[in-house]
């Protein structure tokens, strides 16, 4: 189907591909509402989007936001079909970015922003994104992006211990028993898994010490495994970058 016959149809159905440091998260949005969602490797790309198009023959447009290494060409092949929007810092976004250096600030940290904005307004927001890197983003209630903090993610705290030294074994992610890890696995998981959870509920209690009130938001590959574990409550939602992403889209469009 071309994309005026596409465009044609009423109601408005867009693909959200989240290109991430490791994975591609990928979700079918009708009327904001995510009909399918998919998780592929960065070299199934083109073939994944073939199948979901094709499956979907409504979808207008496809909206990236990516951090990864892939290149905008892997994308253009589909542009006799739909409409190609990359996400880009001279997009509108709907917060002043305060970073001292703007152009350098990650485009999935910008869209987690602009969805915080969108999607709880009139507050301040800290947005937690517990992916490959832990990102933290904290915008104002007067839509001030201010900042935040980038910290390792859970698993690669796991492979640094063991990439890095001779004796430690590579370990994937599990609840600790207790904070004395006694024998060497037990130590590993309590120094990941409750370094990370004392790391956030620490910067939380730092960001009250300063605002009062605000909203967590709380996503990520570990986001579900670590809200279970925060002193904090949180808004935990997995899909927060893709739905924000489609919101960012619809912004974007309304503002263009
Ligand atoms: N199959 C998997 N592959 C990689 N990470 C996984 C997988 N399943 C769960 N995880 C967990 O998800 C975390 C990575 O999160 P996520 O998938 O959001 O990262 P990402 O794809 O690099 O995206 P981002 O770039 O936004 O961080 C890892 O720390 C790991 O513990
Ligand atoms: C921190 C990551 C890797 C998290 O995905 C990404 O947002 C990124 O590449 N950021 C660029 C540096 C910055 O945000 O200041
Ligand atoms: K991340």
């Amino acid at each position: 189907m071309n994309s005026y016959l596409r465009n044609f149809n009423l109601s408005s159905m867009i693909l959200a591909v989240d290109v991430g440091n490791t994975r591609i998260k990928s979700a079918v949005f009708e009327n904001n509402i995510i009909l399918e969602q998919f998780v592929f490797e960065k070299n199934e790309l083109q073939k994944k989007i073939e199948i979901i198009l094709k499956k979907h023959q409504n979808i207008s447009d496809l909206v990236v936001a990516s951090v990864g290494s892939i290149s905008k060409e892997d994308f253009l092949v589909f542009e006799k079909d739909i409409k190609i929007n990359f996400i880009s810092h001279q997009d509108q976004f709907p917060f002043q970015n305060l970073y001292e250096t703007p152009l350098t600030l990650g485009i999935d940290r910008m869209v987690l922003s602009a969805g915080a904005v969108l999607q709880f307004p009139k507050q301040n927001r800290l947005v937690i994104d517990a992916g490959t890197c832990i990102t933290y983003d904290f915008i104002d209630e007067n839509n001030n992006y201010l900042g935040g903090a980038i910290s390792p993610g859970i698993r690669l705290r796991y492979e640094s211990l063991h990439n890095y030294t001779a004796k430690l074994p590579l370990l994937t992610v599990e609840n600790p028993e207790n904070f004395i890890g006694n024998s060497t696995n037990k130590s590993i998981h309590s120094g990941v898994v409750n370094g990370v959870v004392h790391e956030m509920d620490g910067f939380i209690n730092q960001y009250k010490e300063q605002y009062s009130k605000f909203t967590i938001i709380l996503t990520g590959g570990d986001g579900v495994f670590l809200a279970k574990r925060l002193k904090n409550t949180i808004f935990a939602n997995s899909n927060f970058l893709l739905e924000s992403l489609n919101h960012t889209f619809q912004y974007k469009i309304k503002n263009d």
